[in-house]
């Protein structure tokens, strides 16, 4: 397995209006790790995610990919550099067939339909939902729309895989499955960030854990010190979680 620092947010900074949403986050990702990060809600952490992904350009701060300085490029030039996410509302072409919408992911990059549906049908199977393969997106269950979401990041191969609470709406036995897939795309290297309320699906699933307050960084380290560290107590209390 790979391993080391696949991308680095250094002092990442973005206000809206008054409202400092992120202020002066840095944090690593290494290949292979899955890294949760939490929060009251408007803490930051959506804003963050968007940061990296392109979709909000940062007052300040860097985003890094190696030695290439991604902070404030395009969507697509990220994409293209190796950085993939999902939403937390799932939007899908509804219209299409669950291996078109995937296959349509890779499309970009594959010179023909035929290798981005092999593509998109790899990325299915390692979700366990090759069977979907032929049916439409619309009228999917919630959760099989967040499978086929995922599949659609997956798909692109991407080095980091940015997930924006991929276990919402999802039962029990929906959230061990996801994380079973999540440990196993991290095994081949990916390295993960998560967005997640649900502690109980997280802090297991993580290695490394980044909680935010207002935009800055409250806690930083392992998950197992997450529950009992004051200021994060502190800070859900505060919000009447
Ligand atoms: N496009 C925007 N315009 C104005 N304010 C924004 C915008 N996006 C986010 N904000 C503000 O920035 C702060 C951080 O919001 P953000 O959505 O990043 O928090 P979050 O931690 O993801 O919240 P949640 O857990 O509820 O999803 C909030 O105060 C929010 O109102």
């Amino acid at each position: 397995m790979p391993t080391g620092p696949l991308l680095r947010v250094e002092g990442l900074t973005k206000g809206f209006g008054g409202v400092r949403a992120v202020d002066g986050v840095s944090l690593t990702l290494g290949a292979g790790t899955i890294t949760g990060l939490i929060g009251p809600n408007g803490s930051g952490k959506t804003t963050l995610v968007n940061l990296i992904s392109g979709l909000e350009t940062p007052d300040g701060g860097r985003v890094l990919m190696g030695n290439v300085d991604l902070a404030g490029k395009r969507p697509d030039r990220i994409a293209r550099a190796g950085i993939a996410r999902t939403f937390q509302a799932v939007s899908l072409p509804e219209g299409a067939s669950v291996l078109a919408a995937v296959a349509a992911a890779r499309l970009e990059r594959d010179g023909s339909i035929a290798q981005a549906e092999a593509h998109a049908l790899w990325a299915l199977e390692r979700l366990g939902a090759a069977d979907l393969a032929a049916r439409p997106c619309a009228g999917l269950p919630a959760a099989l729309r967040r499978r086929v979401e995922l599949a659609r990041a997956l798909a692109r191969q991407p080095a980091v895989l940015l997930l924006d609470e991929p276990a919402a709406g999802l039962t029990d036995g929906e959230k061990a499955e996801l994380a079973g897939h999540l440990r196993a795309i991290a095994a081949t290297g990916t390295a993960l960030l998560v967005v997640e309320h649900d502690m109980g699906f997280l802090l297991p699933l993580a290695g490394h854990v980044l909680c935010l307050d207002q935009g800055r960084p409250l806690y930083e380290g392992p998950p197992d010190g997450v529950r009992n560290d004051p200021a994060v107590v502190a800070a859900y209390l505060g919000e009447g979680a």
